[in-house]
Order: structure tokens, then sequence, then C-alpha cells
């Protein structure tokens, strides 16, 4: 690419528009759906690069990827889950606790790839652009990665899962990451049967989506029907989601 030449700030072409927006609504979590099937070196390559590309507090760039494919290792991790998803049943109230246990909430053996997401905070030195004032800036940093990832995997036609039941300890020991390394995010991948067309767990009954409208507020915190125009907009686009059109 010629450096000097500056990229157009237009849109995208409608159906590329139209593709990212899908990718994002139609994203899911996914637990029970993975196939064996094995994923190409190509595809892998390009979640991880998507994930690479993402924005970084001082263009930091914190993330480690750990590909895991051992059994053995998955399994060490897995067992962490079990004991960590039947504590946490005991922590929600006790009418609620039979709908937490019948949850699906991993597919950490399933899945043929797991990934782990890292944060080193000391990659760029200990004073950094943009987290000089806020520590917590490096660790956002990753998670914009997984969110790329997760978001590439989709167009990839690829599940992926998000599992955070387990102690973050135990899996850096199953992993070998260094103490100074934060294990951010530990993400299941694969092919997947189908998606869910709504989060699960909304389709399970456990939490509705919020209305949008009710999370927007103007200039200050509380100030909420300034804008109607937008109001209206947001009530229509969420309508359309809701039924599952395209949003563009
Ligand atoms: C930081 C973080 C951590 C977790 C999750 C997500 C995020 C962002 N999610 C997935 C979560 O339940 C899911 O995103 C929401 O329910 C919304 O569903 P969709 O992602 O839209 O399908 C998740 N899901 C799960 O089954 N087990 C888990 O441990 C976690 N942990």
């Amino acid at each position: 690419m010629d450096e000097s030449v500056k990229l157009p700030a237009l849109p995208l072409p409608d159906a590329e528009r139209a593709g990212v927006y899908r990718a994002i609504m139609t994203r899911r979590d996914t637990r029970g759906e993975f196939l064996p099937d094995p994923v190409s070196d190509e595809t892998l390559g390009r979640l991880l690069v998507a994930a690479h590309h993402a924005p970084s507090v001082g263009f930091m760039q914190p993330w480690s990827f750990v590909v895991i494919r051992g059994q053995e290792t998955k399994q060490r991790v897995h067992d962490a889950f079990l004991k960590a998803h039947a504590e946490a049943a005991l922590m929600f109230p006790e009418a609620k606790r039979d709908t937490y246990r019948s949850l699906k909430l991993e597919g950490i053996m399933e899945a043929p790839i797991n990934i782990c997401i890292t944060c080193d905070r000391d990659r760029a030195g200990p004073v950094v652009i943009g987290r000089t004032h806020i520590p917590a800036m490096d660790l956002f940093s990753s998670v914009c990665a997984v969110q790329n990832l997760w978001l590439a995997a989709r167009a990839e036609g690829l599940g992926v899962g998000w599992v955070s039941i387990f102690d973050n300890e135990v899996v850096r020991r199953a992993l070998d990451i260094p103490e100074r390394i934060v294990p951010v995010a530990y993400l299941c991948v694969g092919k997947v049967k189908f998606y869910h067309p709504k989060p699960e767990l909304e389709a399970a009954g456990w939490r509705e989506r919020l209305p949008l409208e009710q999370l927007v507020h103007f200039d200050h915190w509380g100030r909420q029907d300034a804008e109607p125009g937008l109001l209206g907009a947001l009530r229509d686009l969420e309508g359309k989601a809701r039924a599952g059109g395209d949003l563009f």
C-alpha cells in the first residue's frame, strides 16, 4: 500500500455495510452447537489477524493468544469450570438455581479450538499514552481484540463462546501463563451447527434485552428525552432488530 495515499472516508458499498451490521447483529455466544470439524489455518489466521488489528491504548497491543487444542489442557480448564459452576449455582437466589444449573455455559471440550486472550500490562513500559490516569485501559484493549475476533468468526460462519466461570489462577497454571500476564478471555472456537436467533439467556427467560432508549442520556446523566428524533430512530431500528431484520 502506498503510505502517502489516504483512504477516502466514504461509507462501504451497501452490501459490505450490510454485512458488517449483519455480523454484529447475528453474532452469538455459542456453547452447545460446536462441531468437531477442523478449522483451517487460513481461517484461524484471519481471526487472529482481525484480533491483532483491534484498537489499543497507546497502541500498546497488550494481547497474546494461547491457541489450545490439547485434550489434556482443555480438560484441566473444564475441571476448573465444573468446580466454579457448582459454586456459582449457590450464589444465586434459590428460586433461580435450577434454571442456572440447566444452562449450558461452556463448550470447552466440544470446540476444536480454545483461545485464551491475555493482557501484558508491561508491554509498552510503565507510562502509556491513554493509560496514565485510567490503569484498566490495557485490559479494555485486550477485550477489543476479543470482540474483533468474535465478529470475524461470525463472518466466517464459526462460533465463539466466552467462558469465565472458573478460577483464573487455575487457568493460568494450566496454560503456563506467567504471573505478570493477565488471562483476559477464554474462548471456545469452532464450526457450529447453527446460531441461536437470540441470546440464549434471553430465550431461557433469564434476562431480557433492555430498551436502548432507556440507556441513552443527553449532555447530562438522567436527561433522556431531549432528542425525540434520535429516540424515534432507535425505537424503529430496535423494532427491526427484534423482528430479525437487517438494520440496513
Ligand atoms: C465478559 C464476558 C464473559 C462471559 C460472556 C460474555 C462476556 C462479554 N458470556 C456470554 C454471554 O452470556 C452472552 O454474551 C450474553 O448472554 C448475550 O448473548 P449473545 O452473546 O448475544 O449471544 C458467557 N457465556 C457463557 O455461557 N459462559 C460464560 O462464562 C460467559 N462469560
